[in-house]
Parts: C-alpha cells; sequence; structure tokens
C-alpha cells in the first residue's frame, strides 16, 4: 500500500489563540446559548470551551423543555477546563438554578485575572421563562466578580427593582444607572432593543455622552443622495433608532446608537453579544481593563452583532438565528439589503468622506446657494460646464461605441442624447446671463476642464465598461447630491430661492427629471455590482477612479470660483 503523505502548502505557524470559556445553557436549535457563544468566540479568533448548566429542547418556534444539569456535574466540568489553561474571559449565560449560581460565586473568584461577562438570561425571545425567581435573588451573589453586566431592558428592571414606565431614552439612562447602583457591577450595558428611540431624542445628549453612532450615521456624514433614495425603499420604522446605554462606575460613559434593523433573525442575539464582549475583550492589546470602560471593545462587539442578524439566512418557522460566520465569508462588499440597498454607492462615499464633503459642498456651491456668489465667477463656470458636456456625452458614445450588449449600447446612447438635449437647455439658459451661443464656442477651454474631460476619456478609452460607467458617476450623483442639498438648505433658510440668480440652475438639479436620471444611474450601477460582486482589488480599482473624479469634480467648481483658465 502507498504511503499517504501530507505535505501543507502553507507553513503552519503556531498561534496562540486566546481562551475565551463559555458557561451557559445548550440550544439544540443551535441559535442561542452554548451553540451561538462558540460561533461567536470562533469568528473572533479565539478558542472556545465550554461548561454546560443546561440543556434545552429548543428550536426558533421556542423552548419545548428545559434539563438542569446538577451543580456539582457544572463545578465538575468548570475544574477540569481552568485546570488545564485558565480562560482569558469568561462568559455567563443561561444559569438555569440558583444553587449553581452560588457554586459559580465561589468558583469564580479562584480563576486569577479573567474577565467576566453576565447576560443575566431570564426569558427567552419566545417568552420562555429560562431563569426560577430564586436564581434571580442568587445573582446577588455573582455580582461582584462581574466585570460587564450586559441586561436588556425587561432585565434590567428586574435587577433593578425599577419602578414605573420606561419610555424613552430619559428612563432608559435612569434605568441604566440604577441597575448599576444596584448590582454594583464595574460595568453596565443596557441594551437597548426593546425600545424605539429618535434621532432627535439622541442628539439631546450629544455633549453630555459620548456618542458612538453606526457607521456613516453621524449627524455630520449625512449623504443627501442615499438617505432621499433610502427613503425611497425604506419604510418609517427602519428610521428609529436603537441605543444600548454604557454605565462605568456609576457614571453614563457613552451610548451606542444604530439604526433599528427589523428581522426575524434575532435569536440568540443577547448570548452572541455577550460572548462577542468576552471575546473582544479577550483580543485587545494589554491586560488591563481601561477605567472608564472601553468604547472600542464594546463597539466591536456591537457591530459584530448587529452584522450578524443584517447579514442572516433564514432558518426553521420562528425567530431565525444570527448569521455568525459573516466575518469570514465577508465579500468586498456587503450585498444590498433593505437596510442597506445601495451598499457600493455607500461604500464609494464612505471610503473617503472628506473628499466628497470637498465636492458636493464646496463653498463654489454654498455661495450659490446663498446667491452671494459673484456672477462672473458663475459665467465662468458654465461656460465650461458647456465644453464639458460635450466631453461628457462623448464618453457616453464611447460607451455605447465600446459596449457588447444591446442593453448597454442603448443606455449610452440615450444618455448621450440626454446630454445633447441638456446642452441646449444651457443655451437658453445662457441667454439670460447675456451669453450668445458663439460666446459658448469661443470660450477657451480651462486647464481644469481638460484634464477632467481627458481623464474620463482615458479611462473610458483604455478600461472596461464598469471603469467607464464609474468615471461618468460622479459627475451624475454629485450634482444630484448638490441639488438636493440645496433644496434642504433653502427650507432650513441657510438658502434662498426668491430673487436668487442661480434660482433656475438650483431648480434644475434638485428637479425630478434629474433627480430620475440620478436614480437610474445609482440602480444600474448597483446592480451591475450585486450580479457580479468585484474582488478587493477590482473595487479598490473602481474606488480610485470613483476618488479621481470626486477630485476633478472640486478643482471644478475651484475653477468657477477663481475665475481659473
Ligand atoms: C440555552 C439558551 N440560552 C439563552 C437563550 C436566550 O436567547 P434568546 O433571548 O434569543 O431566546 C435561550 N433561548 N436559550
Amino acid at each position: 500500500m502507498a504511503a499517504i503523505t501530507f505535505t501543507p502548502t502553507l507553513p503552519l505557524v503556531p498561534r496562540k489563540a486566546p481562551h475565551v470559556l463559555t458557561i451557559a445553557g445548550s440550544d439544540s436549535g443551535g441559535g442561542a446559548g452554548i451553540q451561538a457563544d462558540l460561533k461567536t468566540i470562533e469568528a473572533f479568533g479565539c478558542y472556545g470551551s465550554s461548561v454546560l448548566t443546561g440543556l434545552t429542547a429548543q428550536n426558533t418556534k421556542g423552548v419545548q423543555a428545559v434539563h438542569a444539569v446538577p451543580t456539582d456535574f457544572v463545578i465538575k466540568q468548570l475544574q477540569s477546563v481552568v485546570e488545564d489553561e485558565a480562560p482569558v474571559a469568561i462568559k455567563l449565560g443561561m444559569l438555569t438554578s440558583a444553587t449553581t449560581i452560588r457554586a459559580l460565586a465561589q468558583y469564580l473568584p479562584t480563576i486569577e485575572k479573567a474577565i467576566v461577562v453576565l447576560d443575566p438570561v431570564m426569558i427567552s425571545t419566545s417568552g420562555h421563562y429560562l431563569l426560577p425567581d430564586d436564581a434571580v435573588e442568587a445573582l446577588d451573589d455573582l455580582f461582584p466578580f462581574v466585570t460587564v453586566l450586559t441586561p436588556n431592558i425587561p432585565e434590567a428592571i428586574r435587577l433593578a427593582g425599577f419602578k414605573g414606565e420606561v419610555g424613552g431614552l430619559e428612563d432608559m439612562l435612569k434605568l441604566a444607572k440604577d441597575t448599576q447602583a444596584k448590582t454594583a457591577a464595574k460595568t453596565v450595558l443596557l441594551k437597548g432593543g426593546h425600545a424605539v428611540i429618535s434621532r432627535d431624542e439622541v442628539l439631546r445628549y450629544k455633549g453630555q455622552y459620548e456618542i458612538v453612532w453606526e457607521e456613516g450615521d453621524d449627524e455630520d456624514d449625512t449623504v443627501e443622495v442615499l438617505s432621499e433614495y433610502k427613503s425611497l425603499t425604506q419604510v418609517g420604522a427602519e428610521r428609529d433608532y436603537v441605543v444600548d446605554i454604557l454605565v462605568t462606575g456609576t457614571e453614563v460613559v457613552a451610548l451606542f446608537v444604530g439604526k433599528k434593523v427589523i428581522s426575524s433573525s434575532t435569536h440568540g442575539t443577547g448570548c452572541t453579544l455577550s460572548s462577542a464582549i468576552a471575546s473582544s475583550y479577550a483580543i485587545r492589546k494589554g491586560n488591563d481593563v481601561p477605567a472608564g470602560g472601553d468604547v472600542k471593545i464594546l463597539k466591536r462587539a456591537i457591530s459584530y452583532t448587529q452584522s450578524a442578524i443584517a447579514s442572516a439566512f433564514p432558518f426553521g418557522h420562528g425567530h431565525g438565528p444570527l448569521n455568525h460566520a459573516h466575518l469570514s465569508t465577508r465579500r468586498a462588499l456587503p450585498p444590498p439589503t433593505r437596510h442597506n440597498p445601495h451598499p457600493f454607492l455607500t461604500h464609494l462615499i464612505q471610503s473617503n468622506l472628506p473628499l466628497w464633503k470637498s465636492y458636493v459642498r464646496h463653498p463654489f456651491v454654498v455661495q450659490l446657494g446663498n446667491g452671494s456668489l459673484p456672477r462672473e465667477c458663475f459665467e465662468h463656470y458654465i461656460k465650461q460646464d458647456y465644453h464639458y458636456l460635450r466631453h461628457y456625452a462623448r464618453a457616453h458614445a464611447l460607451g455605447a461605441y465600446k459596449a457588447s450588449s444591446f442593453t448597454d449600447i442603448t443606455a449610452f446612447s440615450e444618455i448621450a442624447l440626454h446630454i445633447a438635449r441638456e446642452s441646449e437647455m444651457h443655451v437658453s439658459y445662457c441667454a439670460q446671463f447675456g451669453i450668445s451661443r458663439e460666446d459658448l464656442m469661443a470660450a477657451p477651454e480651462s486647464a481644469p476642464c481638460a484634464a477632467y474631460a481627458r481623464y474620463v476619456i482615458d479611462i473610458g478609452t483604455q478600461g472596461d465598461i464598469l471603469d467607464l460607467y464609474m468615471a461618468v458617476a460622479s459627475c451624475l450623483v454629485g450634482y444630484g447630491e448638490v441639488g438636493l442639498w440645496l433644496k434642504k438648505q433653502v427650507k432650513e433658510e441657510k438658502a434662498v430661492l426668491e430673487g436668487n440668480l442661480y434660482r433656475r440652475w438650483m431648480e434644475d438639479y434638485s428637479g425630478p427629471e434629474f433627480l430620475t436620471a440620478v436614480h437610474k444611474g445609482i440602480e444600474n450601477l448597483e446592480r451591475r455590482i450585486a450580479q457580479n460582486p468585484p474582488s478587493e482589488e477590482h473595487l479598490a480599482r473602481l474606488t480610485s477612479i470613483w476618488h479621481e473624479c470626486v477630485r476633478l469634480e472640486s478643482r471644478f467648481w475651484d475653477m468657477g470660483l477663481y475665475k481659473l483658465l
């Protein structure tokens, strides 16, 4: 018999994975409990061990039965694990009985220096009581050893003995502080999933607490062209927010704010978050738990959990599980979801937000909106824009020439024709400034205009169809953004329409005809990308084309403002 040899193609570099131990119940359905914990710990690159406190016969529809593991056997498991290798972090979940809790309270202080995260699981998502009353009382014995306590609102109400309703953020802040005071846990993260908070309510606490927004959701990051199209595709409720409150010592330290994701795939969310927190602490650099709580460590765990919900796949007939593997199966770009139907455009804009802002909030645009832009600047700009439109139409004609499908040939040709019509509007528009067609044709083309046009045509010549779509996108999307933003500025009385010399320009770019074209352009890009997800490398190339065009657009406004030739 031939010998079977195994030759690893990559050198195996031994790496020490931090040991995270979960002490919790088993969920036969695999969505919550020990199963969710181990999947999460693994996703964070840690090594997971487990001590079972109870077995549940459970699925996504509910808990059918609970079988408690005898306390002495819980402790036997714990001894076996710890005696071999001490954990860096311990997560405590469904603890099943008062006797088990008391025994753990005796044993935990003997484990040196481990971070302890307690998720005080009391009731399952499906409404099943998982912890008897006397066990809830026994939790008092555990609190002195807890580093982070992660109750949801009903659990915090029970733990704090909170009287009254928890309606808004003010009540939640009080509840979070009361829970910390009652339990004396070093850190409390009150999970706000049971309450819906408005953006305005959050903003009331700006300056008082650190507000950690979900990526791209900061007030200053608002991108009109994305919010506008989001509002077309999203239902109102999704615009509401979930706020998790971090209390360290006796002080509220931070509010974690994210859009509420409407999903039925939430079974095991609490288990996942608390394991993610334990793992996030385990992989931190340095051993100390920073004073004042560690916002970054918690933010990493919260983001992981939110993405696990957002990317969940359907399973079972009730509350489905999360997607714990989303980090390793992540593509260069997330797929479009109801929550974010435009992941590609979101990526392009967020990948260099200051650059994008320098384009769409350029002083030329601001002055145009408030009417203070000198007329000769605008005239210079509009003449150059006429030249640019010609090149922009040529770029689309080039697209039609390079395209291989009738769909693309038609799309490019139609846009080229549309630009030709738009240029005629330009001519009639310029007449009101006393600029004739001859003046437009005779104006020498400026360097910023030539540079931009050269770049777009070059990309179109050298690259493929998607490169060309990319090179023409920032102009289309950016002018849509400018039009919408100016419209909003008018509403907020920061820009004026009445008596503004540039009123027609503003109305054209915020009007339905132009915005429909912008919408079509965005949908086309998103569809292409979703059908053919790019590799990291390809995405980087597309992104660099976008950045270059955004930069050249910004130079185009400079040219207008400073009358550059
Ligand atoms: C074994 C076990 N542990 C914890 C939970 C709570 O999870 P959820 O609140 O999502 O039902 C559960 N259902 N089962």
